[in-house]
């Protein structure tokens, strides 16, 4: 298995584990146990390191050598490192903690070092140089890039905490701190990016999660570092109870027991998260927006008083009656608001595989070009019928064969618009796997495109819209329960 996500998955679901053992060997910390008889410091170091590595290959998900400690040993050092790679079981991936970054030739004699030289399945970076600056080592198929987003130091706030304005969202977002930044467009340099957020900032993890919500982190500053192992897991799981690589170097290797430390380590992130995971799964009947972020809720009522959602009696294009209309073409006539909408389908285009959006003709094709300026991501468009005149397109903009295209639709229903559109774009050889939407209707679009292969995920569905609305006294519960009577088919 040489892909770094899925032998991480395989190990960490094997061991139950979301802990990464730093092998970061000291030659001044070695305990004596491991002295070797002739004083060879190498020797002993190695040693050292395969006794950490027995004691706690069934115990992790992953293992990091900062390569650091291997460099300051000169020659012999990076020998040292070569065999401790060695020692570590091939099911279980290495993340070769480098923090490399530089202009791109010298990237991509970096990347030949770490993939090619030291065969590493991640690594981490600095995001200081920009985006050219990752892409040699995006080159490597199924290589994990870890970007320096928060780091554990002190001094992490000196830089990272700056806040900064952002372009694209000047009239509508207050100004974010550059870890934001980072983790935003971090996560758009290549789908194999995860972060690097230090366990000494807990407060931190909220914030990032928010702005890349399917991102694995690598998580250092646990043990030694004094980091907070609870408030991290809290606000950095996933709601699969996953996305998190918990490392501790210092804390298992100096430990007098270091499999009895790391199982204690492992133990502790795995009660965390089984209370995390029920939480997760727990219904939300009657719990009107309670978990909903206020931004969204926000957008909810705006689009309300947009007038984009209505409520009384209308007759729909296939004679059916409803008890509500939505209508998000409205949105072009409020930029702020198609901005903010925009916004939160960029959210949701973070952890997916990408290479461009395709909008759907008509309502959501100022959306798409608004989350195309939202996320910097390149744009097509399927028409309706093909051009009968010019090139005699049936889709617009310039794209690939083989690339993998998420679609951009406004609102999803039966599904059978976005299912028009994915085989349009099927048909041209392009590969689409998942559609964004603003609203689900909740009338069984979901599962007809899932039966298609495409998986649509929505900003919010119409139950929390409704929720919302309710909570804020805009929609008499009578109406609230009618409109869900309506959906489910009554
Ligand atoms: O923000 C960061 C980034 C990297 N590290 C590295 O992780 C380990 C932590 O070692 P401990 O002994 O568990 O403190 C080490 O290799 C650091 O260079 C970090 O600590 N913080």
């Amino acid at each position: 298995m040489s892909n770094f996500w899925e032998k991480l998955t395989a190990a960490s679901e094997k061991n139950q584990s979301l802990l990464c053992v730093g092998l970061d060997p000291v030659p001044e910390q070695m305990p004596p146990r491991y002295a070797s008889a002739d004083g060879d410091i190498i020797a002993g170091l190695l040693k050292w390191n395969r006794a950490v590595v027995e004691a706690t290959a069934d115990l992790v998900c992953a293992y990091k050598p900062n390569i650091a400690f291997y460099e300051a040993l000169g020659t012999p050092g990076l020998e040292l490192l070569r065999q401790t790679l060695a020692l570590i079981p091939p099911e279980i991936p290495v993340i070769l903690d480098a923090k490399r970054g530089d202009i791109g030739s010298t990237a991509a004699a970096y990347a030949r070092a770490c993939f090619e030289q030291f065969r590493a399945d991640a690594v981490t970076l600095s995001p200081y140089l920009g985006r050219d600056s990752i892409d040699a080592f995006a080159a490597y198929q199924g290589k994990g890039l870890f970007v320096l987003c928060h780091t554990s130091n002190p001094s992490a706030g000196e830089f990272q905490h700056l806040e900064i304005a952002d372009w694209r969202t000047l009239d509508r977002e207050p100004n974010q701190p550059l870890y934001i930044h980072v983790a935003r467009a971090a996560v758009h340099w290549s789908p194999n990016v995860g972060l690097v957020v230090g366990a000494t900032y807990p407060e931190t993890f909220q914030a990032i999660r928010q702005v890349a919500p399917r991102a694995w982190f690598l998580v250092p500053g646990i043990g030694a570092q004094g980091g907070d192992l609870e408030g991290t897991l809290r606000a950095g799981l996933r709601a699969d109870g996953a996305g998190l690589i918990i490392n501790s170097s210092r804390g298992i290797c100096l430990a007098e027991d270091p499999r009895a430390a790391a199982q204690n380590l492992r133990d502790q992130i795995n009660r965390v998260r089984a209370t995390h995971q029920s939480a997760a799964t727990a219904p939300t009947s009657g719990a009107p927006s309670g978990e909903m972020r206020p931004q969204l809720q926000q957008l909810i009522l705006e689009l309300a008083s947009l007038g984009a959602i209505q409520f009384g009696d209308f007759t729909l294009a296939s004679g059916r009656r409803s008890p509500f209309y939505i209508d998000l073409r409205l949105l072009v006539s409020r930029p702020s608001l198609l901005a903010q909408a925009a916004a939160a389908y960029a959210d949701l285009l973070n952890g997916l595989t990408c290479d461009r959006i395709a909008g759907i003709p008509y309502a959501a094709l100022p959306i798409a070009t608004a989350v195309a300026l939202a996320a910097d991501r390149p744009l097509i468009y399927t028409r309706k019928e093909a051009k009968g005149h010019g090139l005699g397109k049936a889709i617009e903009g310039s794209w690939q064969p083989g690339e993998q295209v998420v679609v951009i639709e406004d609102l999803i229903t039966s599904g059978g618009s976005i299912l028009q559109s994915v085989e349009q774009l099927r048909a041209a050889g392009l590969v689409v796997e998942d559609a964004i939407v603003l609203i689900d209707r909740e009338q069984g679009g979901k599962e007809n495109l899932a039966a298609a292969g495409v998986r649509a995920h929505s900003v919010f569905t119409l139950r929390e819209m409704l929720d919302v609305l309710t909570a804020a006294g805009q929609l008499s519960p009578a109406k609230r329960d009618e409109v869900l009577n309506y959906i489910r088919g009554g």
